[in-house]
């Protein structure tokens, strides 16, 4: 063991090895986007839970396994800063959202958002959703390869445009699309290699793309201060803390641009892994229909909620294929996780999705498995850490269950309308430069019932 000289007992992080450098400039960057797995397997055999890791010209620090990801995502030093790692990955395209604010103006900002997700207000939220599910439903064209990820896609665009907007009618359908469009050019900046804004990269398309989420947003808001409505906009319009501070203009559309963007692309990779996994798992899908076709078309989030095989396959889904499989962050002072001495400046890379596969807290980590979850079994109960698909500590989601209502829904109209089946030997061609989707379009085979 190499002891830090500063304080005894605690190691200095262990040097890369020859082999483990990556290619010039991009370091492991690629072999991140090839198979995240196999390389945190790598990282974890090599170096344990606290692994030095070279990517994109700056050697970081990759936090393995459920204890050094508490750590990081507890911050009791407070030692560990959101926003410059996150502003790091995905550019400024989402600045000032909720995840890239710190400490006390972070806890300010939150305790205001946390006004627009009581129980009422999902409770409201939950009931607008079903129209746009079923009108969006209604015009897919099943088929024996129909794409179901680009159609997840645009309902869930839809439903984030009712509940999250309360419809935007000043805007035609193709400008809608070019609304879509704009939101995945801000998130595919994850991806980029050139962070400046240069013609034909990505940057360049996500700085368009921000400059075109404001622009939308900020015609409406005139008119969402005005009156009150039930929708997400017009709530962040209007709530304030117990010590009556609200959101100003500039609040407002920021944390819309990365509400929508926080919302739509999560929510559709967990749809689009239920649909494989469902569709690979007849009995599974039968077992959950069989409950949906027992509550009416409409049901309350209450009722959705109820829905226990959903529940389980849901998590399960989440657990196979987390939406977001890591989350960043970069330390502010020296400090230590699990023995291991990190300097201040240092980017983190805390791996949920790695937590989610280990056998020490899972049986047969790679089945498909959603009784796991279950009353009897709870092996998410290993460690509190070990299922952590909405992070944890001060950042952790403030939409998990505005989430898990929405999948809820889709799926319930889903069932109760269609039958799908995917070939049991199918396995997804995941894209892993930003959030990861099938780059097939997940092709399924869909009936109307
Ligand atoms: C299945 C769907 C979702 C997943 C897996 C997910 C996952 C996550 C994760 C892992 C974080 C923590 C990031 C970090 O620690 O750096 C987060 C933060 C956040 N999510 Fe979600 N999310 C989902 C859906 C949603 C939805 C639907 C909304 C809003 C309606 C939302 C709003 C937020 C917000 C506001 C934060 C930042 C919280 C803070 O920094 O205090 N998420 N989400």
């Amino acid at each position: 063991m190499v002891e830090s000289s500063a304080v005894p007992g605690v190691r200095e992080l262990p040097p890369i090895r020859p082999g483990d450098t990556g290619l010039p400039l991009l370091g492991r960057a690629l072999d991140y986007a090839r198979d995240p797995m196999a390389l945190f397997r790598r990282q974890w055999e090599h170096y344990g839970p606290v692994a030095p890791i070279r990517i994109l010209g700056s050697t970081r620090v990759m936090l393995l396994g459920p204890d050094a990801c508490e750590a990081a995502l507890r911050n009791r030093g407070k030692a560990f800063v959101s926003g410059p790692a996150w502003t790091r990955v995905v550019g400024p395209f989402f600045r000032r959202g909720l995840m890239f604010l710190d400490f006390d103006e972070h806890l300010l900002h939150r305790r205001i958002m946390q006004h627009a997700f009581t129980r009422r207000r999902l409770e409201s939220y939950s009931a607008a959703m079903h129209p746009a599910i079923e009108t969006t439903l209604a015009r897919w064209e099943p088929g024996r390869s129909f794409r179901a990820y680009p159609a997840l896609k645009k309902l869930t665009l839809a439903i984030a445009t009712d509940t999250f907007m309360g419809g935007a009618p000043d805007t035609t359908p193709d400008e809608m699309d070019r609304i879509n469009r704009a939101f995945v050019d801000c998130v595919q900046s994850a991806g980029a290699i050139v962070h400046a804004d240069l013609p034909f990269t990505r940057w360049h398309r996500a700085h368009r793309g921000r400059r075109t989420l404001d622009r939308f947003l900020r015609h409406y808001l005139p008119e969402r201060r005005a009156t009150r409505t039930d929708d997400l906009f017009s709530v962040l319009c209007h709530i304030e803390s117990e010590d009556g501070e609200r959101f100003s203009d500039d609040d407002v559309v920021n944390h819309m641009i990365f509400l929508l963007m926080a919302a739509h692309d999560t929510s559709t990779i967990t749809l689009s892994t239920m649909l494989q996994y469902l569709g690979q798992h007849p009995e599974w899908q039968q077992r959950c229909r069989r409950e949906s076709l027992a509550l009416g078309p409409r049901p309350d989030l209450r009722e959705l909620e109820d829905l226990t095989s959903l529940d389980l396959a849901m998590k399960e889904c989440l657990r196979l294929r987390a939406p977001v499989p890591v989350v960043v962050r970069r330390t502010v002072a020296d400090t230590e996780v699990l023995g291991t001495r990190i300097p201040a400046d240092t980017d983190v890379v805390v791996t949920p999705q790695f937590s989610h596969m280990m056998p020490e807290y899972w049986t047969d980590p790679l089945a498909f498995d959603p009784d796991r979850f279950a009353a009897d079994r709870r092996e998410d109960r290993s460690h509190p850490y070990a299922w952590e698909p909405f992070g944890g500590g001060v950042h952790k989601c403030l939409g998990m269950y505005f989430a898990g209502g929405e999948v809820k829904a889709v799926m319930h109209h889903l069932l109760r309308g269609h039958q799908w089946r995917v070939d049991p030997g199918y396995v997804a061609p995941i894209n892993n430069h930003s959030l990861p989707f099938p780059s097939d379009g997940q092709p399924i085979d869909l009936d109307r019932r």
